[in-house]
Parts: structure tokens; C-alpha cells; sequence
């Protein structure tokens, strides 16, 4: 496929926008599809995603359109970008316009809810193993993106060539997109993130101090690389700009919603209220229930994404799951074979 190649953004979300303006400011020819007329029709009109990102114009050359037949009808690539709730809608709904892209990628962070599936595993069930498949993810706020401040993201594919391509539009002055073909643990690092940034939120809510942050996402790490073992991921995948980098932007950043749903639960907030509050997608909501699931598959003991599920079911209170967390044995920092030794 020509790096030439048009690309459709679908989700016109903060995270859409953002990317589809990097696409543009690179002389990418981009349509942004949103599913909500009224707003495409404002963004047009004002140029600029006033709800998410008011400070930001668009660059020229990016057309934006609530039309999904329109936005597909000329493009070679596909970028979903929408929630993991709607992951699936959306690209049934595009497959059945009848267009068929080059390849597909998405920049959506989670699993399908109820499954537990990877949004790879979504994406073949829908399109087949025909198209190039690629996911983009790293530490990334879109607010700072949209603003043009230096950001590194990485493109994991198990076609490197078009895990290369995806990565090359992307890639330009201020913003660097990074290869790898590590699609299992690319995805999981940038889904169980979200979870640990809660967990992180909810310690630093509480005002337990500066190195309980540090030990929350550290051994939120360690419960990473766990599932990332047993699902067939790459640990090292981990130690990248889909992990640790993205794992210490979210549990550290106040941009980040789900470390601020923490935060909330931390104060005495309730559950509903702060994610009202949030008024964005927040995904740890749905995502630490479907680590759960994975986890209770696959035998593993997650104690901190387990007590962050059991909050978010408002099973337990913050501070129930605290004490759990501290009622803890002593045991080793790794599990042995974990690294092969
Ligand atoms: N915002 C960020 O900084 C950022 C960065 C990296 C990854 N992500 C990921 O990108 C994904 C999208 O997040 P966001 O930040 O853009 O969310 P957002 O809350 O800013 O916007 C969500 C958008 O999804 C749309 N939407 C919801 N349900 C839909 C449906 N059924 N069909 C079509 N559109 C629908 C909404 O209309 C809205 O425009 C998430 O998985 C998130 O984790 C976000
Ligand atoms: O605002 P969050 O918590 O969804 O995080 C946004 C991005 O995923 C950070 O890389």
C-alpha cells in the first residue's frame, strides 16, 4: 500500500481527532468520521473539536464527516479509534458499506466487553485473516497531541510491512511511531494499564504516600508481564513504550481519566458520580472485569487489577481493598520461570 494512501479515522473522539490531525499535519489525505451529525457538521464549521480539544485547529486538508459511506468510499486504510465498547459496532458497520480497506488499524485501548477477547481477535472475526492488521498504542494524551507536543507511540503487526507503513504516516516532526510485531503484548499493555492507573489514582487519593505509588506501579508491571506470559506476549514488549511508558504516564498524569476515576474513588467520591464527572470513556471500567476473566482462565493471581475489579463492582470500599493488598504473604518479587530461569 503507498504511504500516499487516504486514511479514514473513525471516532471522532478526543483520541480520533488528535490522531487524525497528526495524519494531516503530515500531508496524509484524512477523513475523520464521527457518528453524531450535529458535531461533525460544528467541527466543520469551527474547524476544531470544540468539545475535547477547543485549543486545537484543524490542520488543512483534514475532512471530517458523520457520513461512514462517504468517509470509506475512497479510503485505502482504516484507523478505528473509537471505544472498546464500540469497537465492534463500528466495524460491522463499516464492513457493511461494502468498502473494504487495505488494512486496518486501531488506536482503541481494551477488550471486547463480556469476552475478554482482544480487539485483534474482533477485528479477524469481522474482516478475516485477509487484511493486515496493526494496532498503534504508547503513552499518549491526546490533549498534548493535539497541541504538538513530542509524543512516541509504537505500531505492532504481525505484517511488519505494514506495521511499517502504518507507523511512516504517522511518524513526523514531534511525533514518533515506533515497530514492533508484538500484537498480544502491544494490546495488553495499553489495556491493563488503565486498570493499574486506578489502582495508582485510588493510593495517591488516599494520600498513602510517594513510595506506595512507586511499589502500586511497579507491581502492576509485575501482574502485566504475568498475563502477558501466559497469553503468549512478549515480556520485553512490556519494558516499552506500550508498557512501562504508557503505564507511567496514565498512573502518574492528571490528564489521565483513568488515573482521575482513582483519584475520585480515593477521596470518598462515589463510583457514579466521578465517572459523570470524567463526562469521557473511561476505560478500566469494563477492562479490569475482563482481566479477570483472563485471569481466572488462565489460573493467575492478579491481586491488584482484583481488588481495583472488586471496587469498580462496588463490592469493596477503597480502603477494603487496601487492607487486602497489605494482608498479603511475603513471597518472591518474580514467580520462578517467569523470565525462563
Ligand atoms: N484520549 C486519549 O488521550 C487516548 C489516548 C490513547 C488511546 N485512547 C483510547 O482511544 C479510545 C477512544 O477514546 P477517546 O479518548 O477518543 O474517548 P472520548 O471519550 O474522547 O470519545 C469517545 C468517542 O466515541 C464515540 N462513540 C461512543 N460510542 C460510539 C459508538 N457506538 N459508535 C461510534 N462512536 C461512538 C463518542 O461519540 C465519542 O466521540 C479508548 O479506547 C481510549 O482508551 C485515548
Ligand atoms: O485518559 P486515559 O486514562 O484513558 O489515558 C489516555 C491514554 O491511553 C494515555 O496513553
Amino acid at each position: 500500500m503507498p504511504l500516499n494512501a487516504r486514511v479514514a479515522v473513525l471516532g471522532a473522539g478526543s483520541w480520533g481527532t488528535a490522531l487524525a490531525m497528526v495524519l494531516a499535519r503530515h500531508g496524509v489525505r484524512t477523513t475523520l468520521w464521527g457518528r453524531d451529525t450535529a458535531a461533525m457538521a460544528a467541527m466543520a464549521e469551527a474547524r476544531c473539536n470544540a468539545r475535547y480539544l477547543p485549543d486545537s485547529l484543524f490542520p488543512d486538508g483534514l475532512a471530517v464527516t458523520a457520513d461512514l459511506n462517504s468517509a470509506l468510499s475512497d479510503a485505502d486504510d482504516w484507523l478505528l479509534v473509537t471505544p472498546s465498547h464500540a469497537f465492534r459496532e463500528v466495524l460491522e458497520h463499516a464492513c457493511a458499506t461494502g468498502h473494504r480497506p487495505n488494512g486496518l488499524s486501531w488506536a482503541t485501548k481494551g477488550f471486547e466487553p463480556g469476552t475478554g477477547r482482544f480487539l485483534h481477535e474482533v477485528a479477524e472475526d469481522i474482516v478475516g485473516r485477509y487484511l493486515p492488521l496493526a494496532i498503534v498504542t504508547g503513552p499518549s494524551f491526546a490533549k498534548e497531541v493535539a497541541a504538538g507536543l513530542p509524543t512516541a507511540v509504537t505500531v505492532h503487526s504481525e505484517h511488519e510491512p505494514y506495521a511499517d507503513q502504518v507507523a511512516k504516516r504517522l511518524h513526523g516532526p514531534g511525533f514518533r511511531a515506533y515497530t514492533g510485531n508484538d500484537v498480544i503484548g502491544a494490546e495488553l499493555g495499553g489495556a491493563m494499564k488503565n486498570v493499574l492507573a486506578v489502582a495508582t489514582g485510588v493510593a495517591d487519593g488516599m494520600k498513602l504516600g510517594l513510595n506506595a505509588r512507586a511499589g502500586m506501579i511497579t507491581r502492576g508491571l509485575n501482574e502485566m508481564i504475568r498475563v502477558c506470559h501466559a497469553l503468549g506476549g512478549r515480556p520485553e514488549t512490556l519494558m516499552g513504550l506500550a508498557g512501562v511508558g504508557d503505564l507511567v504516564l496514565t498512573c502518574t498524569g492528571d490528564l489521565s481519566r483513568n488515573r482521575r476515576l482513582g483519584l475520585a474513588l480515593g477521596r470518598g467520591i462515589p463510583l457514579s458520580q466521578a465517572v459523570k464527572e470524567i463526562g469521557q470513556v473511561v476505560e478500566s471500567v469494563q477492562t479490569a472485569n475482563e482481566v479477570m476473566r483472563i485471569a481466572e482462565k488462565h489460573g493467575l493471581d492478579l491481586p491488584i487489577t482484583e481488588q481495583v475489579s472488586r471496587v469498580l463492582n462496588e463490592e469493596i470500599t477503597p480502603a477494603e481493598g487496601l487492607k487486602a493488598l497489605l494482608a498479603r504473604e511475603q513471597k518472591p518479587e518474580y514467580p520462578p520461570g517467569l523470565f525462563g530461569s
